[in-house]
C-alpha cells in the first residue's frame, strides 16, 4: 500500500475540498469526545508502530499452522506492550478498560483472521468477574489479569449449541472428597467451538450439568484447568485439540475438549448465582438465567462491532467509488466517478447511515445494560427479560444487516472487491461468523418474539408494557383499522411500528388458531416464520426509534452544518428502511402508490444531498490506513498503485519462472500428447 499520504488522488482531494461540515466534530461524536479520539489515536499508534509486530508480512499467504503461530507471536508482542502502557498510564482499572476498548479494533489489523487470546480477555474474564463470589474473585482475578493463567468459555458441544439446557457434560459432586468429577459421556458431549481452546489456553469456564445428591441441577459454570502450567501438556483425562479449518476466524484456535473422570475442587464452581453447600445441598438462584449473563453482555457489545464493520466496509467502497471512473452517463462526456451512477449510491449510502444508527443503538443498549445490571446487583431482576429480548433481537438484526451490507460493499467494488487486498473478505467473514456465534440469529429472533407475544397478550388484557413495545397498544387501539401513512420521520416510524405490531398479531393469531389442535409449543413452532419476521420488524422499530431520539439530541449539541448531515443520515436510514419493508408496511398501513413514489423520489433527493457529505462521514469514522488495510480504501485513494504493489508481493511473483514449469508444464507441452 502507498505510504505517502501527502499525494492524495486528485479526484478524492476534489471531494474532500467540497465537504461542508467539520469532519473532526463528527469523529468526536463517533468516539464519544475529543479526549477519547486522542486516546484512540495514541493507543493505536503505540501498538501499530511497533516494528516487532512485523505487519509488513501478509499473513494471508501463510499456511494454517504458520498463521496461528504468527498470530500468537504478534498477540504476545501486543499484550506485553499493553501492560507496559497500562503502567505508564497510571495502572488503574479504568486505564486497562480504555486500552482494551481501543485494542479491540487495532487487534483486527494485527491479527486479521482473529485473535487467539480474545476469549481470555472477554468471555473468560467477564464470567469470572460477574459470576463468582468474593473469595473466588480474590483467587482468580489477579491471575487472570496478570495472564498467569489463560482461559476460554467452553459451553457449546458437538451435539448442542443452541439448546444449552441439553448440554451433556456432567459434573458430579462428591461431598466426601469435596470434588466434582467431570465427564463427557458421549461423543456429542465433547465441547466444540470454544475460541482459543485448541492449543492456546490452559483453563476454561466449562458449562456442565451439575449432579449432586443423586439429582441433576441444570447447567452450571466451573473453572477447570486443562493443561499443565509448565509443560502445557493436557492434564490426565483431558482430550483436547483444534477443530480445523473454517470459513473464517482461522487464527482463533477454536477447539474441542472431552473429559474422562477429571477432578475439580469444590471451590471451582462459580457460586454467585446458584450455590452448592459443601454437603451437596443445591440452592437455586433467584433466576436460573443469571448463568446466561456473559452471553447477554457479549450480545450487547456485538452491536458496536457490527457498526464498525459496516463503517469500515463503506469507507472502502466509498473511497474507491470516488476514484474509480467507468461508463459515461452521457455518451460524449468523460467517464464519471462510479459514485455518479445512482445505483452505486443506493449500494453505499444507506450502509453509511446504518453504521451511524447502529452506533446510536450500541450507545443506548450499553447504558440500558449498565442500568439493568445495577438493578440486578440490588436484587431487582424485573427488567432482565426485557434486556434479554432486546439484546437478542438487535444482535440478530444488526449482524444480519452487517453481513448483507459488507457483501454489497464488496460487490460495489466490482472485480477488485474480490481481491483479498481490497480488505473486505475478513470483514465479511467476521460479519457472517457473528450471525452464528453468541446465539444463532433465527434462534435469537425467536427469543425476541417470545417477548413480543407475551407483550401482545399483556396489551390485549389491558396490562402494562415496557416503553419499547408500547406501540402494540396503538395497534390494538386501532381495532383492525390501518395506520394512516404520513411522510415524515415519525410517520415512517409509525408505519414500521404498525407493520411490526401487525406481524406480531398475525403470529399471535396463528398460534391461537393452531392451539385448538396442537400444544402451545407445536403451535408456536408452526408460527415460526411470522414470529421471526415480527421480531425483525421490532428490531427495526427499536433502531429507528432510538435513532430518532439520539440524533435529535446530537443535532441540539453539534454545529448546524453537522446537524444537517445527521438529519440527512437519519432520513436516509428511515426511507431506505420503509422502502425495503414496503411489503410488510402495505399489509398494515394505509399507504398509496403516490406515497411510495414520493418516498422513492425523497430517496433520490437524500442521495443528492449526501453526495457531498459522504466522504466527510467515512473519513470521520477515522480508520487509519493500517486499520482499513485496503488497497481500495486507503486515505490517499491511490488505488491502482496500491493494487499493483500488492500484486507484486504475491509469493508467486518472487521468481520469474515457477518450478512447476520444468516439472510439469514443459514436459506436458513437449509430449505431443
Ligand atoms: C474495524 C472494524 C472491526 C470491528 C470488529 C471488532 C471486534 C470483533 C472481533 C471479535 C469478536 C469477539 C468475540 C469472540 C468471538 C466469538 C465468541 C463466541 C462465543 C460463543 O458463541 S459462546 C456460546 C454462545 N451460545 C449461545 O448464545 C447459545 C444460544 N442459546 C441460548 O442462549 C439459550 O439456550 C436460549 C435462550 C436459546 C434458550 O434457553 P433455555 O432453553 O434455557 O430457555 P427457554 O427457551 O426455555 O426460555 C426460558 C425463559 O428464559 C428466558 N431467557 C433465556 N435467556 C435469558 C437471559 N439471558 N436473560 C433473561 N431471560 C432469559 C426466555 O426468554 C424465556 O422466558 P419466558 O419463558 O418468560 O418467555
Ligand atoms: C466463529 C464461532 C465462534 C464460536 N465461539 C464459541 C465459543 O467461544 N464458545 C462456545 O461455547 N461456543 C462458541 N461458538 C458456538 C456458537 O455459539 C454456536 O455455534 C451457536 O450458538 C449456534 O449453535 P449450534 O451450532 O448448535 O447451531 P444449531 O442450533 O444446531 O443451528 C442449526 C440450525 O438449526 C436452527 N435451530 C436450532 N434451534 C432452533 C429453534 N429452537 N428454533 C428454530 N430453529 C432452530 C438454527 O436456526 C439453524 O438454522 C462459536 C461458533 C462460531 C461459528
Amino acid at each position: 500500500m502507498s505510504k505517502n499520504l501527502s499525494i492524495v488522488n486528485k479526484d478524492l482531494k476534489e471531494e474532500r475540498d467540497k465537504i461542508n461540515f467539520n469532519v473532526e466534530e463528527f469523529t468526536n461524536w463517533f468516539y464519544g469526545g475529543a479526549e477519547k479520539v486522542k486516546e484512540k489515536k495514541y493507543i493505536e499508534n503505540y501498538f501499530l508502530s511497533d516494528k516487532d509486530l512485523n505487519l509488513e508480512l501478509d499473513t494471508s499467504y501463510l499456511s494454517y499452522k504458520d498463521k496461528y503461530e504468527e498470530a500468537v507471536r504478534r498477540s504476545i508482542v501486543v499484550y506485553k506492550k499493553l501492560y507496559k502502557l497500562h503502567n505508564e498510564m497510571g495502572g488503574t482499572h479504568e486505564d486497562f478498560v480504555k486500552i482494551m476498548e481501543n485494542l479491540r479494533f487495532t487487534m483486527g489489523a494485527i491479527n486479521p483472521e482473529g485473535n487467539p487470546f480474545v476469549l481470555h480477555f472477554s468471555m473468560f474474564a467477564l464470567t469470572i468477574m460477574n459470576m463468582t463470589n468474593d473469595e473466588q474473585k480474590a483467587e482468580w482475578l489477579p491471575r487472570i489479569f496478570n495472564c498467569n493463567i489463560l482461559g476460554t468459555y467452553a459451553q457449546t458441544e458437538l451435539g448442542h449449541g443452541t439448546y444449552i439446557q441439553r448440554l451433556e457434560t456432567t459434573a458430579t459432586y462428591d461431598p466426601k472428597t469435596k470434588e466434582f468429577t467431570l465427564n463427557s459421556p458421549t461423543l456429542t458431549s465433547y465441547k466444540w467451538w470454544p475460541g482459543n481452546l485448541g492449543h492456546t489456553v490452559d483453563h476454561a469456564i466449562v458449562m456442565a450439568q451439575l449432579y449432586s445428591q443423586g439429582k441433576c441441577h441444570g447447567i452450571q459454570p466451573f473453572i477447570v484447568q486443562l493443561r499443565d502450567s509448565e509443560t502445557h501438556k493436557p492434564l490426565p483425562g483431558i482430550d483436547i485439540g483444534d477443530i480445523g479449518n473454517k470459513v473464517g476466524f482461522q487464527t482463533v484456535n477454536n477447539g474441542f475438549l472431552g473429559f474422562k473422570n477429571v477432578k475439580v475442587p469444590y471451590k471451582n464452581m462459580l457460586m454467585k448465582n446458584s450455590k452448592l453447600l459443601e454437603d451437596g445441598t443445591f440452592i437455586k438462584p433467584k433466576n436460573a438465567k443469571l448463568n446466561y449473563g456473559t452471553m447477554v453482555i457479549i450480545r450487547v457489545h456485538m452491536i458496536i462491532d457490527a457498526a464498525c464493520r459496516i463503517a469500515k466496509a463503506t469507507t472502502i467502497a466509498l473511497r474507491y467509488s470516488l476514484v474509480r471512473r467507468q461508463s459515461p452517463i452521457n455518451p460524449n462526456e468523460i467517464e464519471p466517478k462510479i459514485i455518479e451512477h445512482i445505483t452505486q449510491q443506493n449500494k453505499i449510502f444507506p450502509g453509511i447511515a446504518k453504521a451511524v444508527v447502529f452506533k446510536c443503538m450500541a450507545d443506548y443498549l450499553t447504558k440500558l445494560h449498565l442500568s439493568i445490571t445495577q438493578e440486578g446487583n440490588t436484587g431487582n431482576l424485573a427488567r432482565m427479560p426485557e434486556l434479554h429480548a432486546l439484546s437478542c433481537c438487535l444482535k440478530a438484526v444488526c449482524t444480519n444487516e452487517d453481513a448483507k451490507t459488507v457483501e454489497v460493499c464488496r460487490l460495489s467494488c466490482g472485480g477488485h472487491g474480490f481481491l483479498r487486498s481490497a480488505g473486505l473478505d475478513d470483514v465479511y467473514r467476521n460479519s457472517t461468523a457473528a450471525q452464528t456465534y453468541e446465539g444463532e440469529n433465527t434462534v435469537m429472533l425467536l427469543q425476541a418474539a417470545r417477548f413480543l407475544i407475551k407483550s401482545f397478550n399483556e396489551a390485549r388484557n389491558g396490562g402494562s408494557l415496557t416503553e419499547g413495545v408500547k406501540y402494540l397498544f396503538d395497534f390494538i387501539g386501532r381495532n383492525g383499522k390501518r395506520e394512516i401513512f404520513d411522510n415524515s420521520i415519525n410517520g415512517i416510524l409509525r408505519a414500521i411500528q404498525a407493520a411490526a405490531a401487525g406481524r406480531t398479531y398475525i403470529a399471535w393469531k396463528h398460534i391461537e388458531d393452531d392451539k385448538r389442535h396442537n400444544s402451545i409449543e407445536v403451535a408456536t413452532n408452526l408460527a415460526g416464520v411470522h414470529l421471526t419476521k415480527a421480531a425483525e420488524l421490532h428490531g427495526y422499530v427499536c433502531l429507528l426509534q432510538v435513532g430518532i431520539e439520539e440524533i435529535e439530541k446530537i443535532i441540539r449539541n453539534v454545529s448546524p452544518a453537522l446537524g444537517l448531515v445527521f438529519k440527512n443520515i437519519l432520513e436516509l436510514f428511515a426511507v431506505d428502511l420503509i422502502l425495503n419493508k414496503i411489503g410488510d408496511v402495505i399489509q398494515h398501513v394505509d399507504i398509496s402508490n403516490e406515497d411510495i413514489e414520493k418516498l422513492e423520489k425523497q430517496m433520490e433527493t437524500l442521495f443528492k444531498f449526501f453526495r457531498t457529505s459522504a466522504i466527510g462521514v467515512v473519513d470521520g469514522f477515522d480508520f487509519s490506513d493500517p486499520i482499513i488495510d485496503s488497497t481500495l480504501g486507503s486515505y490517499d485513494g491511490n488505488v491502482y498503485e496500491n493494487l499493483i504493489n500488492a500484486a507484486r508481493k504475491s509469493p508467486l511473483n518472487q521468481e520469474d519462472v515457477n518450478r512447476t514449469f520444468h516439472l510439469y508444464i514443459k514436459p506436458f507441452m513437449k509430449s505431443n500428447l
